[in-house]
């Protein structure tokens, strides 16, 4: 049988929103800090005229059948605006989403059969956490719903908790509910709006490995909102990098960490060193430059007593290293980490050709 399973499209998609100058936030020209004389200027607008913005920008990608895609970005970058537009909740100025080659304009948000999650995990209170899972079950016979339950309860570490008030669930359990009540419907898509934004360090990257576990042993397809890349990293297949409503690049987290498409994604992804030819040829990657902009990350170069000698401006104490940060010949900055604070005036380094990012 040929199947034609080719998950969800996303071609060429706009969001605008229509926005009040009356809202909050919105600063008319004539009282705009002088240092805004770059800005783009606007028209004038009077209380009560409309101006767009636009939030996603003509926006192509696609997400195959149990592949998992993070949207990252700035906050404004459009990532939610993307997820709603998917999801059907929010119109499009143009372009159009697609299931399986199959055009979503007239599929309202309730039968697009997606699910989703948000940061919120907004669990009925007065249901039971048994309950909150069998709601979008009402189709399955009685016995076949408390299997269903039991085996998504199970499937998020949570196998006795059916009866339990949701009132007396933690932050991180609360979401686990959540999560197991957005899949028990095997949803053919699940979108996630930064459902882990709310919790604490430990707990976010503990629920990350949930997450993760969980989505690949039920071979969900799934779109998740992030600004977290390490979120994002661990979780994705492929993740699609947002600024200001445009798609920057989307690829595999190796691909994106090695070859960035552009100084705007490696800035956003830490590269803060573009080496000239002079600082290049020193690190001895002068050959690499011929094609390509090389940058440094933070872990390009390593302690070499025998490798080239960079003069040290200044280092910084952090959680488990310490902050180097170095004087290229150029006298442009690079950042090297260490485990304990250097004594010397100078550090030999050695650079790896595979840790740096080669641009374009
Ligand atoms: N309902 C709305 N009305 C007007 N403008 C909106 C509305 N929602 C979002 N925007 C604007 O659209 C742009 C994208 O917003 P969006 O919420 O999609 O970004 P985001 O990347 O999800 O941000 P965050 O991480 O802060 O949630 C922003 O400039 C935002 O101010």
């Amino acid at each position: 049988m040929v199947t034609n399973r080719t998950g969800l499209g996303v071609h060429d998609v706009v969001v605008r929103y229509r926005v009040s100058t009356q809202q909050p936030g919105y600063t008319t020209p004539a009282k705009r800090p002088l240092f805004s004389w770059a800005a783009p200027k606007r028209p004038a607008a009077e209380p009560g005229d409309g101006r767009t913005v636009t939030a996603v920008d003509g926006v192509s990608l696609d997400v195959a059948p149990g592949e998992v895609v993070a949207l990252l970005g700035a906050s404004g970058s459009g990532k939610s605006s993307l997820l709603r537009a998917i999801a059907g909740l929010e119109p499009l100025a143009s372009g159009r989403i697609t299931w399986d080659g199959e055009d979503l304009s007239g599929t309202p948000t309730h039968k697009r059969n997606f699910g989703m999650m948000f940061q919120d995990p907004a669990l009925f209170p007065s249901l039971n956490v048994g309950k909150n899972v069998a709601y979008g079950l009402h189709k399955q016979p009685r016995t076949r719903r408390a299997q269903t339950v039991e085996k998504f309860l199970d499937l998020v570490g949570l196998p006795s908790f059916a009866g339990r008030k949701t009132t007396e669930l933690s932050g991180g359990q609360a979401q686990r509910v959540a999560l197991a009540r957005s899949l028990a419907p095997a949803p053919r898509l699940l979108l996630l709006d930064e459902p882990l934004s709310a919790l604490d360090r430990g707990l976010r990257e503990h629920m990350v490995g949930v997450l993760s576990d969980v989505l690949r042993a039920t071979g969900t397809t799934a779109v998740h909102v992030t600004h977290d890349q390490d979120e994002a990293f661990a979780l994705a297949d492929r993740v699609a990098i947002l600024a200001d409503g445009r798609l920057l690049q989307f690829d595999t987290p190796e691909n994106l960490w090695s070859r960035p498409a552009s100084a705007e994604v490696a800035t956003f992804l830490g590269y803060s060193t573009f080496l000239t030819r002079t600082d290049a040829d020193a690190l001895g990657l002068g050959h690499l430059t011929a094609d390509h902009v090389v940058a440094l990350g933070p872990e390009s170069l390593t302690v070499d007593p025998a490798g080239v000698q960079l003069r040290v401006k200044e280092q910084k104490v952090r959680r488990g290293y310490v902050q180097v940060t170095l004087l290229l010949p150029s006298g442009a900055k690079a950042g090297l980490r260490v485990p304990e604070k250097v004594s010397a005036a100078t550090v030999g380094v050695r650079t790896d050709p595979d840790a740096v990012a080669l641009i374009g």
